[in-house]
């Protein structure tokens, strides 16, 4: 199946939900008039980074956010990986990722599970329990959260649970967004599966965040890469290309998982 996927590489409103729900509308209906299939958000594009408000600011149950991107799915009928939200529960707040089919039903809630302590979210936020997979037009994908993808094992789970693409949204800071290409183009080609990443762009108090955005493909090439300014992302993916690969060199038949 051939679809054509848009990342939205936009600028967050640093602690102002309602401004960024609106940002959000205009970028979803802008990729489905480009003829996106899917359309991708980057990580707490609701409230930005400001953790020391972040219990006021958060959704409580990510219940708001979840009827915002439903509602939006299915009146311009496209796929949203929606990012990432600050997510309040009565044990605390999560960073949590949603996804919204274009028929309207939300399909997923993952929570993202290792913290950055580099940008105290430890201080501030509780880490998820569950995994990022999830399923939309019969393929097996999964959703991962920024810090995540320094954690091999972790990608690699999801691809063994069944992802063919792997979808990842962040806040990635330009100090370190030779980090963020590497680490990805490694999880793709050792993963033989798409990788789908949405960066923000724009700077918050503390950070400059550094764009990027990604779509790479099971072999590692790049199929687009985003600037560092506010910008659609997007590129036509052909999901067969992932047998393609594992047949030409079938890693997933060669582990040799009783070694490690
Ligand atoms: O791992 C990194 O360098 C960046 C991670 C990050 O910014 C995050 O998880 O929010």
């Amino acid at each position: 199946m051939i679809q054509k996927v848009g990342l939205a590489q936009m600028d967050i409103m640093f602690g102002n939900p309602e401004e960024n729900k609106l940002k959000v509308e205009q970028w979803v209906k802008k990729a489905k008039e480009e003829g996106c299939g899917t359309v991708v958000l980057p990580e707490l594009w609701t409230t930005g980074y400001d953790l020391t408000r972040i219990d006021e600011i958060a959704d409580k149950e990510a219940e708001d956010s979840s009827s915002f991107l439903t509602s939006l799915s299915k009146k311009y009928s496209i796929h949203i990986v929606g990012g990432s939200v600050a997510n309040k529960s009565n044990d605390g707040v999560r960073n949590t990722l949603l996804v919204a089919d274009a028929n309207g039903a939300l399909v997923k809630r993952y929570s993202k599970l290792h913290l950055f302590k580099l940008m105290n979210e430890h201080h501030y936020l509780l880490p998820g329990q569950e995994d990022g997979s999830f399923s939309l037009d019969d393929t097996m994908m999964a959703g991962l959260i920024c810090y995540d993808i320094r954690f091999p094992e972790w990608f690699r789970k999801h691809v063994m649970m069944g992802a063919k693409i792997v979808f990842v949204v962040a806040e990635w800071p330009a100090a370190r967004i030779d980090h963020w290409q590497t680490l990805l183009r490694a999880r793709a080609i050792e993963n033989q599966c798409f990788v789908i990443a949405c960066n923000r762009v724009g700077s918050d108090p503390d950070n400059e965040f550094g764009g990027s955005s990604l779509i790479i493909d099971p072999w590692g090439e790049i199929l687009a890469k985003g600037t560092q300014s506010e910008q659609l992302v997007a590129a036509e993916i052909n999901l067969q290309e992932v047998e393609k690969v594992r047949k030409q060199i079938p890693i997933f038949q060669d582990r040799r998982p009783n070694f490690y």
